[in-house]
C-alpha cells in the first residue's frame, strides 16, 4: 500500500489554516498537519515524519524565515514553501537563496496552490531517492584497500579460503579492519547471496546472549511468549561473523563448540535441536592462545575456530598504503556527507605517513573525515596537532618512500637530509613547544647551533609557544 504524503501547514491565523487544509484535502490524497505558530510547527516536526512544509512568512513570534532555518539545520533535504503577503516578495526571494524550494504569493488561485504543492511532493520524493541511492552508493563499496606486501597476502588468502566453508579466525589489533575483511570473505564465497549476520560479542548482555545466538523456545523464560529465532538461525544459507569471540563467556563457549562440530542448534528451552547451515567467521583484536593458557577461553574452541586464520598489519606496518587509504576516505567521505571532494596538502600527508596510529585503520578515517568537515579550504593544511611518536621511536625514513629515487646520489642525499631535518626539527619543537633550551638538550645539539639550523631552514621557533 502506498503511503501518503504529510503536509505541514503553518500560519498564525487559524481560520486560513484551516481554510487552507480544506481546500488541500479536496484536492490531494495527503495527511495535513496545521500549526498557528513556528514553535508549534518546530514540534510537530520533531514528532512526526513530514514530506512538505507550506508556512506564511510573516507571524507574530518567529517569523518564517526563521522556522525555514531552523527546519533546515536538522534536515537540509525537507521542501519548504513560503506564503507571501504584500511586501514580502523581497524575503521571500531571499528565502529561496536560503534554500526554501518555491513561495506562492497571496491571494492565490487554488489551483496554482495545489500546482505548487504537488511540485514540492515531487521534488521531495526525488532528493529522497537519491539521497537513498547515494547511500546505497557509498555503502556498497566495502572493498578493503591497500596495494601494500602484507595487504596483497591478505588478498590472496581471501579468494583462497572464499572457495571454501572453513571456519576463519581474523585476528588484529582494533580498527586494521577485521569486519571489512569478513564482509570481504563473505561476499566472494559462494554464500554472497545469503545473509551475512554480524554479532558483536560484548555489546549483547550475557544473560542474553544465548537466547540471543539460538534463539528460544515459546515459555523458556518469563516474557517468552512465541518461539523467536536466533542469529545462527538468521543466517541460514549464509555467513555468521562472530566478532570480538575473546569475550564470549565459558558456558557459551561449550554451546558454540557443539555448534562447530554437530552444525546442529538448540533453542533455549526447547528439546529439539535444528540443523544448520551457517558458515562461521570470528574475530578477536585479543591474544587467544594467551586466554588458552590462562583458561579463560577454551582449548578445543580456539582449534575449531583457527582452522585457518588471517592476521590484519598493524597500520604502522603498512605505511606505504596511507596515500591510497587517505584517497579512499576523501571518496567516501565526500560521498556520505554530500560534499565536494577535498584534498590534503602534501606536508599533511607527510604527516599522516609518520602519524603513530594505535587505532588504525579507523583513526585515519575519523582523523580524515574530522579534517574535511572542520576544513572550509579545499586543500587540507598541515595540522601541527596530529599526535606523533616520541623522538626516539621516529622512524623517518625505513617507512616512507623516497622521494624522487631518480636522482643522482648526491642530490637524492640533499633532498633527503633537508626532509629529515625540517621533519626534525618540526618535530622537535613540537615536543618542547619552541623551548630552544630544551630543544638543544633533548637533541644534543649546541644551543647556538640549533637556531642556525632553526634559521636555514626558515622555521620560527615561536610558532611552536603555547602548543601541547
Ligand atoms: N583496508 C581497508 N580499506 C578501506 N577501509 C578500511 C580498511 N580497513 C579498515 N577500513 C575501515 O576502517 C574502519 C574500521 O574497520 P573494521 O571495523 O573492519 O575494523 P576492525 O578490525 O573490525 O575493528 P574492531 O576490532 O575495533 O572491531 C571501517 O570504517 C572500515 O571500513
Amino acid at each position: 500500500m502506498e503511503t501518503k504524503d504529510t503536509l505541514l501547514l503553518v500560519d498564525d491565523e487559524t481560520d486560513l489554516v484551516q481554510g487552507l487544509s480544506r481546500t488541500i484535502q479536496a484536492e490531494m490524497p495527503c495527511e495535513i498537519l496545521t500549526a498557528t505558530s513556528a514553535e508549534d510547527a518546530l514540534a510537530l516536526l520533531a514528532a512526526h515524519p513530514v514530506d512538505l512544509v507550506l508556512t506564511d512568512i510573516r507571524m507574530s513570534g518567529m517569523d518564517g524565515l526563521s522556522l525555514l532555518k531552523k527546519i533546515h539545520k536538522k534536515d537540509p533535504h525537507l521542501s519548504v514553501i513560503l506564503m507571501t503577503g504584500y511586501g514580502t516578495i523581497e524575503t521571500a526571494v531571499t528565502a529561496i537563496r536560503e534554500g526554501a524550494y518555491d513561495f506562492i504569493s497571496k491571494p492565490f488561485k487554488n489551483d496554482s496552490l495545489i500546482h505548487t504543492l504537488r511540485k514540492g511532493l515531487e521534488h521531495n520524493r526525488l532528493v529522497r531517492e537519491n539521497l537513498r541511492l547515494s547511500r546505497i552508493l557509498c555503502a556498497s563499496t566495502p572493498g578493503l584497500v591497500g596495494q601494500s606486501g602484507p595487504m596483497r597476502a591478505i588478498y590472496e588468502k581471501i579468494r583462497m579460503l572464499a572457495r571454501t566453508d572453513v571456519t576463519v579466525l581474523i585476528c588484529g589489533e582494533t580498527g586494521t579492519g577485521k569486519e571489512l575483511t569478513a564482509r570481504a570473505l563473505h561476499e566472494s564465497s559462494p554464500r554472497r547471496g545469503g545473509p551475512m549476520i554480524t554479532v558483536n560479542c560484548p555489546a549483547i548482555p550475557e544473560s542474553m546472549l544465548e537466547s540471543e545466538l539460538f534463539g528460544y523456545a515459546k515459555g523458556a523464560f518469563t516474557g517468552a511468549v512465541k518461539d523467536r529465532q536466533g542469529y545462527f538461525a538468521a543466517a541460514e544459507g549464509g555467513t555468521i561473523f562472530l566478532d570480538e569471540i575473546g569475550d564470549l563467556p565459558l558456558p557459551l563457549q561449550s554451546k558454540l563448540l557443539r555448534v562447530l562440530q554437530e552444525k546442529e542448534i538448540n533453542p533455549l528451552g526447547s528439546d529439539l535441536s535444528r540443523k544448520v547451515d551457517v558458515r562461521i567467521l570470528a574475530a578477536t583484536h585479543q591474544n587467544l592462545e594467551k586466554k588458552v593458557e590462562d583458561n579463560t577461553f577454551r582449548a578445543d574452541l580456539y582449534y575449531r575456530l583457527n582452522v585457518a586464520s588471517l592476521t590484519m598489519p598493524p597500520l604502522r606496518e603498512i605505511r606505504e598504503d596511507i596515500p591510497l587509504l587517505v584517497e579512499h576516505f576523501l571518496d567516501k567521505t565526500a560521498c556520505q556527507l554530500r560534499m565536494e571532494k577535498k584534498r590534503v596538502s602534501s606536508l599533511l600527508l607527510e604527516e599522516l605517513m609518520q602519524a603513530p596510529w594505535p587505532g588504525n585503520i579507523r583513526e585515519l578515517e575519523n582523523t580524515l573525515q574530522g579534517l574535511c568537515v572542520m576544513t572550509q579550504e579545499k586543500e587540507i593544511p598541515p595540522q601541527n596537532a596530529l599526535k606523533r611518536d616520541r623522538i626516539p621511536d621516529l622512524d623517518f625514513f625505513t617507512d616512507s618512500p623516497l622521494p624522487h629515487r631518480n636522482l643522482p646520489y648526491q642530490q637524492l642525499k640533499e633532498k633527503v637530509l633537508a626532509r629529515f631535518t625540517r621533519q626534525y626539527l618540526d618535530h622537535l619543537l613540537k615536543e618542547t613547544s619552541g623551548n630552544i633550551s630544551h630543544a638543544a638538550r633533548l637533541s644534543g645539539i649546541q644551543r647556538q647551533s640549533l637556531q642556525k639550523i632553526i634559521r636555514r631552514y626558515q622555521m620560527d621557533a615561536t610558532h611552536y609557544r603555547g602548543r601541547e
